[in-house]
């Protein structure tokens, strides 16, 4: 079977090591390539260097090498490793792009370290896939067992949310979101809440115009058109476990709003997947976690159900295309 690729992400942080953890977890049963430098995995790892992603060795976890010059020190990164974390995104994007690999998993990356180290022109994954596919709009969800949820708006400071904030990005965020639901979740009749901006989804227009003025319309186009759309509602009473019954995902207006809720309710369970893009990428909801890098402590959980999360949806794109 084709193997899931794994970049390395900020090599000081804990994504070499929960990568190890989590192909240990998985065994034979999910076949992976790790792309980074060798020296970064845990010493204890049984790896085996490869030009080939197909060459699958029992016992050991397959690597394509990379040279990342000086070796990281854990919980400190250093800008001569940026280059190489972006090459390594890049080059896992190519092998799914030409089939070699099924599906991509992106350990975390340090975003500071690779704007300051390398110039990085995206403020996350999200964008720089989005860039590599050439595709205008993908759309981030993550989600866990208890709920789905899509910030609109993503890496934006947030006094730039009210004017990022247009018709047509909130009706292809919530169109992505539809589609998908259907294709990798399995859902055939999709029901979508959306959030409204201001505190009481704007009272009315007495706390704010953005819901009465462009998220209701979009809305009720949008109803008009067949689709099972409530909202927008109120962002502080839609995460509670009724309210969330209601709904298969939670499209909301910026990354707060969509992650306070998720990373409270399952912060270890949690997977990020990129909506959008013609190939699949999932990742951990969490980061770096350079305060316990190389400690030997970072729970797996995250990227283990990120890994799980790939496959499943490998499998069922895979069956519907035969
Ligand atoms: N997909 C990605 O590449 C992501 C990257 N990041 C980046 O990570 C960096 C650090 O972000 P923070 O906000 O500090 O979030 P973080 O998730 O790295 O850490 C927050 C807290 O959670 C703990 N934690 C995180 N993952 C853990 C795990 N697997 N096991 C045990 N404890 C864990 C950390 O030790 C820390 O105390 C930033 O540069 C951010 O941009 C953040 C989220 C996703
Ligand atoms: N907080 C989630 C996050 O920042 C993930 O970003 P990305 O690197 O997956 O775009």
């Amino acid at each position: 079977m084709r193997p899931i690729a794994i970049s390395c992400g900020e090599p000081a942080g804990i994504g070499p090591e929960i990568a190890a953890t989590a192909w240990q977890a998985l065994g034979a049963d999910i076949p992976l390539v790790w792309l980074g430098d060798p020296r970064h995995l845990p010493k204890d790892t049984p790896i085996h260097e490869t030009d080939d992603p197909q060459d699958q060795r029992p016992g050991k976890l397959s690597v394509l090498p990379r040279d990342f010059g000086p070796a990281a020190v854990a919980g400190q990164a250093n800008p001569a490793h940026a280059q190489g974390v972006i090459d390594a995104i890049a080059d896992s994007v190519r092998l799914v792009q030409d089939g070699t690999a099924r599906a991509l998993c992106t350990a975390p990356i340090h975003k500071a370290a690779l704007i300051d180290g390398a110039g990085f022109a995206y403020p996350g994954h999200t964008e720089f896939l989005a860039a590599l596919a050439g595709t205008s709009q993908v759309v981030m969800m993550l989600a866990c067992d208890m709920l789905r949820v899509v910030p609109t708006t993503i890496h934006i400071p947030l006094a730039d949310v009210p004017q990022n904030l247009t018709a047509s990005l909130l009706t292809d965020t919530i169109l992505i979101t539809h589609g998908a639901l259907k294709r990798d979740f399995g859902i055939a009749a999709p029901r979508i809440a959306v959030a409204g901006l201001n505190p009481h989804a704007g009272e009315d227009g007495k706390i704010g115009l953005e819901e009465r003025e462009m998220i209701t319309p979009v809305l009720d186009a949008l109803r008009n058109e067949g689709f099972d759309i409530a909202g927008p509602m109120s962002a502080d009473t839609m995460f509670h476990a009724g309210a969330r019954s209601a709904y298969d995902a939670a499209v909301c207006m910026y990354h707060d709003q969509a992650l306070i809720p998720i990373k409270t309710l399952d912060f270890s369970g949690g997977v990020n997947v990129t909506l959008g893009l013609p190939f699949i990428r999932t990742s951990p909801d969490h980061g770096t976690a350079f305060d316990i890098a190389g400690k030997g402590i970072a729970d797996a959980t995250s990227m283990i159900a990120a890994i799980r999360m790939a496959a499943g949806m490998a499998d069922a794109r895979e069956g519907a295309a035969k």
